[in-house]
Parts: structure tokens; C-alpha cells; sequence
């Protein structure tokens, strides 16, 4: 029935203020109001529309992207939103799209790596979307080994210009975002070549398309790679393919921050490490951390929602059957994951503080705790983005059959969600990054540098202290292991960022109580889950392990009536939802039943078809029977 609460009871059962809740989970009541101003402004416009999404083929579909693209930019300065408001609005349109490169990686690789007179020339055009620009560093044949790239950079000191060149197949550019069809420019890495000397991988801005028809430049190919994963998803991305001809760009479009060429030719080092060049990956990571807890709630809400609208068997006397949230099974693979989206919640707001404090570090030429914010940026996104993924796919079986459909939500949200685990860098090529910072700390361990920040912990683990490691010698031989290692090293910086949290000031009836049952969640899930290492290594004998355990199940028992409250503090619209199973009201069943009629394979009785491939078969078939 419309208007009616299914979840209503369900709803009356919360033992905590999910007002309160809200705020926390929006990190303060500012972005709670803006949050709650922009999901209504995107969802209440038609022209956002985006349930159409996983039924349009490619080109269709990818036109209803630019379409979107350029009306949110109209609203953007027709409401002159600020920064962040403008940026919440991209958020709740929920298309991926060439502009999230441009905002999240062109712009932050110029100001990052560009000197400030570059910044000063390139940002307000792409401000300004006068340019729209992409990051193209990945290439056909090395995506993760970036010292492995290809495309060469040649200074001319005739001419004051680079070459930028691509010498083989596997130069050619392949995935950058917004590369395919849209971007007029490119921060291009190529190796910088000066005399004959290769100086390694460095950025360059370089035009790719005319400003006035579009067309690529001179010395310029470009396309779109492909149909990728999934419908609809991130197939509204033109993730694209570029070579070079011999194409020249004035010197000073080189990114000079971190190393500069001079006009004659002389190639001089900044005062700061290399490292900076991967400066953009470093904040997009934190980025994709930040952005984790979303799409693993936007799943955890839907599964949530629908567990308690869903019932199957134990019917007593003729009475209503059990809801599957009410088994201790169903309970133990979603309250989990529950927990991870807050876990991630505050993880995020916490690598993000961390990100802030290296840039302000940086600035003072402070360059101590960049090697820690590049393992905590690399291995929260592996983590994060990992558990993200198998957690939105837990949450469609846990929806069992009509989680598969499309009206669910879910296919699309994972198939768009998935790449992730790629993107930005490979899940365990990251992690490898981080056993590569853990093993050098145990080496300093033993010279009597004091571990601090995220590692101090390695400094109190006794025979830690008694280690004599070399970072090389048997690193390939165990990185499986070591990967393990570098796992449970981010799973403890999430949990102890949520213990962190618990001893903030946490005002609203029983949010804190809520927020200590999640935690607890979290980390004892994990201890079950990792138990054997435990004990293995005889950080827990059997019995503490069962009672850990007994504790788990208690917990799911207090989070239980709680549940679709703590779903609700994600303050999700059902626009943004996009699902009919998740829907705030759980009126499934009819919406369901409503959706299956407007597929387009329902517009006619009779299939598109019939009459060529399915008619002729009964025919035959009328025809042996009758023989
Ligand atoms: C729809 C969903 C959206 C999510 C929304 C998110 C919102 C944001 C908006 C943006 C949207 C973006 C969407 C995503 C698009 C994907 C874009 C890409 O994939 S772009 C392409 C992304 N591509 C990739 O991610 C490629 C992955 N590969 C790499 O990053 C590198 O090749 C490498 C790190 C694996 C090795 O590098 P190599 O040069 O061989 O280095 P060695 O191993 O020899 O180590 C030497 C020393 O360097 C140190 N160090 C290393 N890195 C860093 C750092 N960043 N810093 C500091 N230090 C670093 C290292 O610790 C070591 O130190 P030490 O021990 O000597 O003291
Ligand atoms: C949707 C999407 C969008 C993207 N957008 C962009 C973009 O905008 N700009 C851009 O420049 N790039 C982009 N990329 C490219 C992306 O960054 C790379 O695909 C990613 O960094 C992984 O590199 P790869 O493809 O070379 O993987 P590979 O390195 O070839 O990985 C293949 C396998 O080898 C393993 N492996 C590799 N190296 C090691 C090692 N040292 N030790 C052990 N195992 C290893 C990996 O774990 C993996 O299992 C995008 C990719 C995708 C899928």
C-alpha cells in the first residue's frame, strides 16, 4: 500500500537518537544540512533521472552522461553553489563521469606538481571549464610498474619544446578516464628525455583536442577503449585510448614543481623528494578511503532494509514466517559489514586529517611523515576499497533471487564499485607498499629508531626488538605472507581510529552505545574470522577465542532492534538509493511487481522475434508430431 511504513515497528524498536546518529555519521550538523539541501535538490530535478540507467546501450547512455554533466555545471552557477556544496551535488547525481577526473585528478596533478605560475595559467581555465582536462599515466602494457612507462618526452633546445612521442604499441595511453571521447587536455606522464639521458616519469600538460570542433590535434589519436563491466556502471565513463606522433609542447609545460628543465637544457632537482610526482595518487587514494564507507552503507542499507521486509519460514500457528534479519546467520555476515561502513566512516575522516597535516608539513618543507601517509593512504585503500566490494556482493546474496535484479540496486552498484580494487593502484601492489614501509621499520627497529604514529605499536612487540632484517633479502620469497602482514597491520589502524573516536564527545541518547556495539563488532568479526593466527601465535588461547565469540553473538543480539535505525543514519534518499529493495517505506513487493512491467521487453505481448526464430520452431515441431 502506498503511503504506508512497513518499517514503521521496526523503526519504533531504536534505543538511540538517529537525529544524533546522523550528524556523527555526516561528521557535523554543517555537512548533515548541506547533505540533506543538495540529495533533495538532485531528486526532486527529473532531469537526474537515473533509473533509466542499465537499459540504454553505450551511446545513448553516454549522452545522457554529457547531458547530466553539463546541466548539474548550469545549477552549479546558476545556485552559485560553493566548492564543497557543488561537489555534494556531483555526489548525489551519481554518475560517474569525465568530470570526476577532471575535478578529482587534472586539477589536484596542477596544483600538486604545476609551479605556481603554471597554477596560475591552467587553474582558472579549468576552473572555469574553459579546458577539461583527464590523467593519463596508465599505459597498454604497464599500468602498476610506472617507472615502466613508455611515452618519451624529448627536449628540442632548438625550438624550446618537448617531443612527447609514443615508441611502440605498448606506449599507447589506455583507461584514463574522461580520455576518450571528452578531454581537451591531458596531464601526460611521459619519461623525460634531455641529451640523450632518460630522467625518469614526469608530468606534462598537453592539448588534445581544438578548442573550437573538438577534433583531435595534429600528431593526435584518440578514442574510447570499450564496453566494460556490467550495465549502465562505469560504461558512462569514456575511458580512452591516446598515442603520440611526434607531438611538441612549449617547455614550460612540463609540471616544474618537483624538478625543472631549463632553457638550456639543464635538468635541476627541487629540494624535496621525487616522490611528490605521485602526489595525485597519494590524494586520491585518501579520496577513494573517504568514499569507501558510502558505497559499502549504500549496499549495507539496502540489504538492512530489505532483511527486515523479507520473511521465510517459522511460521508459528499460522502466524507471520521468521524475517531473515532475525537469523543468527544472516546476522553474521551483514552486522559485519554494518560495522565496517562506520569502521570506514571514521577511518576516512581520519586519513583525511592526515592527508591535511603532510600537505601543511610539505608546505614547510617538512618531509618526515610522507613515507607513513603513503602506506596509509596505499594500504586503506586496499583495504577499504577490498572489503568494500566483496561486501557489496554479500549484500546481494543477501538479498537471495531479487537481489540480482537490476531494480535492486546492487549489480550496478558493484559493477561500478569493482574497479576500484584496481584503479589508483592494484589492491596488492599497494599492500606490498605497505610490507615494503613495515619491513623497513623492523630494520630501523633494531638501531634504535623509535617507531612513531601508526607503527609505534612495533615498537613494544618484544622480539620485534630482537629483529635484524633486510628489506630485500626474502621480501619476494614470503610477499604473500607479508601482504597478510600488511592486512592485519590496516585492519589494526581502523580499529584503533574507532577506538579513537569512542573517546570523543559523542552527545544524543544512546549513540555512543550504539557506536561501541559496532565497534565491537568489528573487531571481534575479525578476530573470529583471523582466529587461527591467533592461535597460531598464541595471542589467545581456545578459551578466550570462544568467549570472543560468545561476546560477537551478544552483540548481534544488541544491534539487532537497532538496525534499521543505524541504516537510516546514512540519511540516504531513495533517488540516491535507487532501489526498490532498499526503499525507506519497504514496500517491496508491489514496486517490484510494478517494475517488471515496465521493462522494454514488456512493451509488446508478443516479442520482437517470434515471428523469425520462435514460430518456425513450432511449426516444426506441429509438423513431427504430426508424423
Ligand atoms: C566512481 C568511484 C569513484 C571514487 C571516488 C573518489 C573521489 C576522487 C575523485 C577522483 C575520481 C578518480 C576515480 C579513479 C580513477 C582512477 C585513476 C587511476 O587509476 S590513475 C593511475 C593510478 N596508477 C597507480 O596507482 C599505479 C600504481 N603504482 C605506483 O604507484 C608505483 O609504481 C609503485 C608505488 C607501486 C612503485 O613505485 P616505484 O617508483 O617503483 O617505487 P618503489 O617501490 O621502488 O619505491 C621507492 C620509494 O618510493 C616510495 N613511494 C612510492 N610511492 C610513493 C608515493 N605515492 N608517495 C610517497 N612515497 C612513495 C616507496 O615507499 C619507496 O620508499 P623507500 O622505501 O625507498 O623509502
Ligand atoms: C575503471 C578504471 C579506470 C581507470 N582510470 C585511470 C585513469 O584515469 N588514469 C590512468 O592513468 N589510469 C587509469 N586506470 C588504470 C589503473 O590505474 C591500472 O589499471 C592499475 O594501476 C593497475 O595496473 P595494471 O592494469 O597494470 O595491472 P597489472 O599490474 O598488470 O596487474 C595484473 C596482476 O598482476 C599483479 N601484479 C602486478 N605487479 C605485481 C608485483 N610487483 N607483485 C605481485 N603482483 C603484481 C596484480 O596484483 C594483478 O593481479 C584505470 C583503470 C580502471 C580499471
Amino acid at each position: 500500500m502506498e503511503g504506508v511504513d512497513h518499517l514503521a515497528d521496526e523503526r519504533k524498536k531504536a534505543e538511540f537518537n538517529v537525529e544524533a546518529m546522523k550528524i556523527v555519521w555526516a561528521g557535523s550538523q554543517h555537512n548533515l544540512e548541506v547533505s540533506n539541501r543538495i540529495s533533495k535538490l538532485v531528486a526532486d530535478d527529473p532531469a537526474f533521472r537515473k533509473d533509466d540507467r542499465t537499459m540504454l546501450p553505450r551511446k545513448e547512455l553516454f549522452k545522457n552522461t554529457l547531458r547530466k554533466a553539463a546541466y548539474a555545471w548550469k545549477r552549479i552557477n546558476e545556485l552559485r553553489l560553493s566548492e564543497e556544496e557543488a561537489s555534494k551535488l556531483r555526489f548525489y547525481v551519481d554518475e560517474t563521469a569525465y568530470t570526476d577526473l577532471h575535478w578529482g585528478m587534472f586539477i589536484p596533478a596542477i596544483k600538486g606538481q604545476g609551479t605556481d605560475e603554471q597554477q596560475r595559467k591552467w587553474l582558472p581555465l579549468a576552473y572555469k571549464m574553459q579546458i577539461i582536462g583527464c590523467y593519463a599515466q596508465t599505459e597498454l602494457g604497464h599500468g602498476s610498474n610506472v617507472q615502466g612507462l613508455e611515452t618519451t618526452a624529448t627536449f628540442d633546445p632548438h625550438t624550446d619544446e618537448f617531443v612527447i612521442h609514443s615508441p611502440t604499441l605498448t606506449s599507447s595511453k589506455w583507461w584514463p578516464g574522461g580520455l576518450g571521447k571528452v578531454s581537451t587536455h591531458a596531464v601526460t606522464y611521459a619519461r623525460l628525455i634531455i641529451d640523450g639521458k632518460d630522467h625518469g616519469v614526469h608530468g606534462f600538460i598537453v592539448q588534445l583536442r581544438s578548442l573550437e570542433d573538438h577534433r583531435p590535434l595534429p600528431g593526435i589519436t584518440v578514442g574510447d577503449i570499450g564496453m566494460k563491466f556490467g550495465n549502465g556502471a562505469y560504461n558512462t565513463m569514456d575511458n580512452g585510448v591516446l598515442r603520440f606522433d611526434h607531438v611538441r609542447i612549449p617547455r614550460n609545460q612540463m609540471l616544474m614543481k618537483v624538478s625543472q628543465v631549463t632553457r638550456e637544457g639543464k635538468y635541476k632537482q627541487s629540494d624535496v623528494p621525487r616522490q611528490l610526482v605521485y602526489g595525485t595518487m597519494v590524494y586520491v587514494r585518501q579520496r577513494i578511503v573517504a568514499d569507501a564507507s558510502c558505497y559499502l552503507s549504500r549496499a549495507v542499507c539496502i540489504a538492512t532494509r530489505y532483511s527486515a521486509v523479507r520473511r521465510q519460514f517459522g511460521s508459528q500457528n499460522g502466524g507471520p514466517e521468521t524475517q531473515v534479519i532475525d537469523y543468527k546467520t544472516q546476522q553474521s555476515r551483514l552486522f559485519p559489514l554494518l560495522a565496517s561502513a562506520y569502521a570506514f566512516r571514521f577511518v576516512g575522516e581520519w586519513l583525511e586529517w592526515l592527508y591535511t597535516d603532510v600537505m601543511q608539513r610539505l608546505q614547510a618543507n617538512d618531509f618526515s611523515t610522507l613515507p607513513e601517509a603513503h602506506a596509509c593512504t596505499a594500504g586503506l585503500k586496499s583495504l577499504t576499497t577490498s572489503v568494500t566490494a566483496d561486501g557489496i556482493e554479500e549484500c546481494r546474496k543477501l538479498c537471495g533471487g531479487h537481489g540480482y535484479l537490476c531494480t535492486s540496486g546492487l549489480p550496478e552498484l558493484f559493477a561500478v564499485y569493482v574497479p576500484a580494487c584496481t584503479y589508483e593502484g592494484d589492491n596488492i601492489v599497494l599492500l606490498l607498499q605497505v610490507a615494503r614501509f613495515l619491513m623497513k621499520t623492523v630494520s630501523q627497529i633494531g638501531t634504535g629508531k623509535q617507531p612513531v604514529g601508526t607503527i609505534a605499536y612495533m615498537g613494544r612487540i618484544e622480539h620485534l626488538m630482537q629483529c635484524r632484517c633486510n628489506v630485500q633479502r626474502g621480501f619476494a620469497e614470503l610477499s604473500a605472507d607479508l601482504v597478510e602482514a600488511a592486512v592485519a597491520h590496516c585492519q589494526l589502524i581502523v580499529v584503533s581510529k574507532f577506538i579513537e573516536k569512542l573517546q570523543q564527545d559523542i552527545p544524543g541518547e544512546g549513540v555512543k552505545q550504539q557506536l561501541e556495539a559496532l565497534c565491537g563488532i568489528y573487531y571481534l568479526s575479525l578476530l573470529h574470522k583471523h582466529q587461527g593466527d591467533f592461535l597460531a601465535t598464541s595471542y589467545l588461547t581456545p578459551k578466550q577465542s570462544a568467549l570472543a565469540n560468545d561476546q560477537l553473538r551478544a552483540l548481534y543480539s544488541k544491534v539487532r532492534p537497532n538496525a534499521i535505525a543505524l541504516v537510516d543514519a546514512f540519511n540516504y534518499s531513495d533517488h540516491f538509493l535507487s532501489s526498490i529493495l532498499g526503499r525507506y517505506d519497504g514496500n517491496v513487493y508491489p514496486k517490484l511487481y510494478e517494475a517488471a512491467w515496465k521493462d522494454p521487453l514488456n512493451e509488446s505481448v508478443v516479442p520482437d522475434g517470434y515471428h523469425e526464430y520462435v514460430r518456425p520452431l513450432l511449426k516444426q515441431q506441429l509438423h513431427t508430431a504430426r508424423l
